[in-house]
């Protein structure tokens, strides 16, 4: 046996975590591991508690407090319902995408993508609002790698819906985030512009190592884009494991009636944004120009 094998430090380890709201669990003594440069799915039906454990993931949000842990990247996130002392630092390496894009809708696209790199500056450098060349550039590259560089001076609220999430993927880029959190990022595009946005992902996964956990209601993505799937039924893990075995039958358990809709192509297209109003993001924004 060699006893050189190097120990992989999980990118995100979730220890038996639960989550209630009221009288009902959302998340149900949740335990996975996912190691550094995985593309998982997170599945399952509506209201299972994909979104719950990607917000718990991402350190905005508590656990009940009798137990259960959240590390990413081997530092500690929250422990027995309290954020961990450094959980800010920790969290600027997570990069969150989000259904609804989560741009300013009235400033340009680069200017969006460049507040990736506020999560990495120094409080008072974000104020300032000076963004140096090195930043710059590296925006210019993320929109040039996510394929929408000619949108860079058009306001974000003019593109598309594929285009905005994929700003919002660029964003992630600048931010330098080792680990992408992307909760239902296609559920509101259509399907052409679904797999352009599960490519992007997959690509960034691909080249640069980034760990991207991505919540998908659709299973017909999670097979072709994520080699392993976590499925989750009221709040439980109910699977785990490679996306190509999810059984008919365990879709019928998880979805019901729904599951031969899922994992068809869906055909309605529909696209909308909702815009962050957070000052100090506008202002240092703003700032730029
Ligand atoms: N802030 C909250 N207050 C009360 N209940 C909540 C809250 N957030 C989520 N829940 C409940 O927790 C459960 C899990 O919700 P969650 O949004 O995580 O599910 P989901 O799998 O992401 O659903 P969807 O696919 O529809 O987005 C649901 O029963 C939901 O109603």
């Amino acid at each position: 046996m060699d006893s050189a094998v190097s120990v992989v430090v999980p990118a995100v380890k979730v220890t038996a975590l639960s989550k209630t709201f009221g009288c009902c669990k959302a998340l149900d003594d949740v335990s996975i591991d996912i190691r550094p440069g995985e593309m998982v799915a997170l599945i399952g039906a509506s209201g299972s508690g994909k979104s719950t454990l990607l917000r718990h993931i991402a350190g905005l949000a508590r656990g009940d407090g009798d137990r259960g842990s959240i590390e990413v990247d081997g530092r500690p996130m929250q422990t027995l319902g309290r954020l961990a002392q450094g959980v800010r630092k920790n969290r600027s390496g997570i990069g969150f995408v989000f259904q609804q894009f989560n741009l300013v809708g009235r400033l340009p696209v680069f200017t969006n993508v460049l507040t990736g790199s506020l999560a990495r500056m120094p409080l008072w450098r974000s104020l300032s609002g000076f963004f140096p060349r090195a930043e710059r550039e590296l925006a210019i590259e993320a929109l040039e790698r996510v394929g929408i560089l000619d949108k860079a001076w058009v306001r974000a609220s003019a593109l598309s819906g594929g285009q905005q999430q994929r700003a919002a993927i660029a964003r992630t880029l600048v931010q330098k985030a080792r680990i992408i959190l992307a909760d239902e990022p296609i559920a509101s595009l259509d399907p052409e512009s679904s797999r352009r946005v599960m490519e992007i992902l997959a690509r960034i996964n691909a080249e640069d190592g980034t760990t991207v956990v991505v919540s998908l209601h659709q299973v017909d993505f999670a097979t072709r884009y994520c080699p392993r799937a976590i499925a989750l039924k009221t709040g439980a893990v109910v699977y785990d494991g490679p996306s190509a075995q999810l059984t008919p039958d365990l879709l019928r358990n998880l979805y019901g009636s729904q599951a031969e809709e899922l994992t068809a192509a869906r055909s309605t297209a529909m696209s909308s944004a909702a815009f962050i109003t957070d000052p100090d993001v506008l202002s240092a924004a703003i700032a730029v120009h």
